[in-house]
């Protein structure tokens, strides 16, 4: 089980505001990795750092052992780490199948030259696309949706989409950016079960989730910040029993101590 994305004391400053301080971590290979933490402990900023929208102040990143802090975001998707964000990024007017080829195309070489002369090149990359797309699709369970519009469907199953999106460049790592936001409960539970599905299948994730039970359900490891800071890494077992954790949660006066309890 080899470490797949690894940080060492990464940090990310705005101004004088530290809002990554000295996180490390690792991701090994087969891992649904999950990032918790009050409002504003910085989460979002990490996630960042971690597929390149922000470079790090301070510190490494590395996938696959291979150093990525200053690599820019397109180069590191294709080197491996594609994401979701956190509000819904679908074409609504388009398919699913048409969604799903626009993040298959991101691995492919042609341009606009080879799509206006419909090159030879662009035939064979359109039909490479087409058919991972639909392989991709299958996959994820969306074969009776693939030519319907996005846009129609249920919130889950876009959702649903917006993954499957993001793995039709086959990454060495998922991010996901709080899946399940926006869902009702049993579409939270569809979700983590289509989450644990894929990780089965081999696929390592890492996600930010606020839902507790969703994390508590599905991660094999966690990693807890608060005010930036690392405040815990381990599986939901410890974090649970954590006193720093609980004290941060029920500090932040959020639903987020009562939800631990019962996760
Ligand atoms: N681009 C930015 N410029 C200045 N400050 C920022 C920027 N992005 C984030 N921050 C600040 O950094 C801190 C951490 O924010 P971040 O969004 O990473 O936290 P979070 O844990 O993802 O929060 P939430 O759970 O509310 O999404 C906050 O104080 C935030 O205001």
């Amino acid at each position: 089980m080899g470490e797949v994305l690894r940080t060492e004391g990464v940090c990310r400053y705005f101004g004088g505001l530290k809002a990554v301080e000295n996180v490390s971590m690792t991701v090994n290979s087969g891992q649904i990795f999950g990032i918790i933490g009050p409002n504003g402990a910085g989460k979002t900023t990490f996630f960042n750092v971690c597929s390149g929208i922000y470079k790090p102040t301070k510190g490494r990143v590395y996938l696959c052992g291979r150093d990525i802090s200053n690599m820019r975001p397109e180069t590191i998707s294709r080197l491996g780490i594609t994401r979701t964000f956190q509000s819904m990024q679908l074409f609504k007017f388009m398919t699913v199948l048409e969604n799903v080829k626009i993040g298959c195309h991101k691995g492919t070489k042609s341009g606009i030259f080879d799509a206006i002369f419909h090159t030879g090149r662009y035939k064979r990359d359109e039909e490479y696309v087409t058919r991972k797309s639909l392989e991709t699709i299958e996959k994820a369970g969306l074969t009776k949706y693939a030519y319907t519009m996005a846009g129609s469907l249920p919130y889950g199953i876009q959702r649903r989409v917006e993954i499957a999106r993001a793995l039709a460049t086959d990454p060495e790592i998922l991010l996901l950016d709080e899946p399940a936001a926006g869902m009702n409960p049993m579409e939270t539970v569809d979700l983590r079960k289509f989450v644990q599905e894929l990780n089965r299948n081999g696929q390592t994730i890492l996600l930010i989730e606020h839902d507790m039970k969703f994390v508590m359900n599905c991660c094999h490891n966690i990693l807890v910040l608060n005010f930036g800071k690392k405040i815990c890494e381990g599986t939901p077992e410890v974090v649970k029993k954590d006193p720093e954790v609980q004290a941060a949660y029920f500090g932040s006066g959020m639903i987020g101590g009562e939800v631990l309890n019962h996760a």
